[in-house]
């Protein structure tokens, strides 16, 4: 049996429509309840629902052949998985914002609100600009407003939540999108997992890995 964890939330509808149309019958994800762990109807199939980054936890452990994860929570949470596929779903950005008056050029040591350390810390990092990280779980927006941090990094899909609260984008930092990923030892040992991807491929159509994606993983 080949277990996928699949990210619960935002981007569950559209990986439901991809495995879908790769002919999976997902029609359990319909009226599913409070349950966690789906067997399709011919036992070889194990899909189950987690949190973004315990996708990333169940597949480095093997427990889970393959994953469904934002390249966000890859990046924040590296492991030893592989990265297999751009599923070109959940796409939106990390961005910088702050309020209107926001100078980024000013030369105080500046301090910046953040769910996402990682990333924030690598490009003030290869800015060789020394920032003071705060981190924050959530609602990110309102500390440039309440005056807790000089700016933002975080996640920007439609820009309404900046808008809303008054922000400006400041800066693109990277794309963000949903990624299959792969536990190693699964892709050696087991052919239908490598078949499974395949399939997955024919949906998606196969991914140009981009300059910056070459060089920021
Ligand atoms: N507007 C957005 N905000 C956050 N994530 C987004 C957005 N648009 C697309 N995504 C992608 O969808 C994935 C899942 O988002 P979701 O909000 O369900 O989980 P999460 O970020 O772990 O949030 P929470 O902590 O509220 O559960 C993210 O990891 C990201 O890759
Ligand atoms: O550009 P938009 O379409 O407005 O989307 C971006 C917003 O969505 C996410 O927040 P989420 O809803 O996950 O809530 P959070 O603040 O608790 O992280 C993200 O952190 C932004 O706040």
């Amino acid at each position: 049996m080949i277990t996928i964890a699949l990210t619960k939330g935002r981007i569950e509808k559209d990986t439901v429509k991809i495995l879908t149309q790769a002919g999976f019958d997902m029609r359990f994800m319909a009226d599913k309840q409070r349950r966690l762990i789906f067997t399709s109807p011919d036992g070889a199939f194990r899909f189950i629902l987690v949190k973004a980054p315990d996708v990333a936890t169940y597949v480095e452990h093997g427990i889970a052949d393959i994953g469904v994860v934002g390249k966000d929570v890859l990046i924040e949470h590296p492991g030893a998985y592989l990265e297999m596929l751009d599923l070109n779903i959940g796409v939106c950005k990390f961005a910088v914002a702050s309020v209107p008056d926001y100078n980024p050029l000013d030369h105080k040591r500046k301090k910046i609100a953040t769910k996402y350390p990682t990333v924030a810390t690598a490009f003030f990092q290869a800015k060789n600009e020394d920032v003071e990280i705060i981190s924050i779980q959530g609602s990110v927006e309102i500390a440039p407003v309440l005056g807790l941090t000089d700016a933002i990094v975080d996640i920007v899909e439609t820009g309404n939540t900046l808008r809303e609260n008054g922000l400006v984008e400041i800066e693109d930092i990277r794309r963000i999108s949903a990624r299959l990923i792969v536990n190693s030892a699964s892709l050696k040992n087991n052919d239908k997992v490598m078949a499974f991807i395949d399939k997955i491929e024919e949906i998606v159509g196969k991914t140009e890995v981009s300059f910056d994606e070459a060089i920021n993983g």
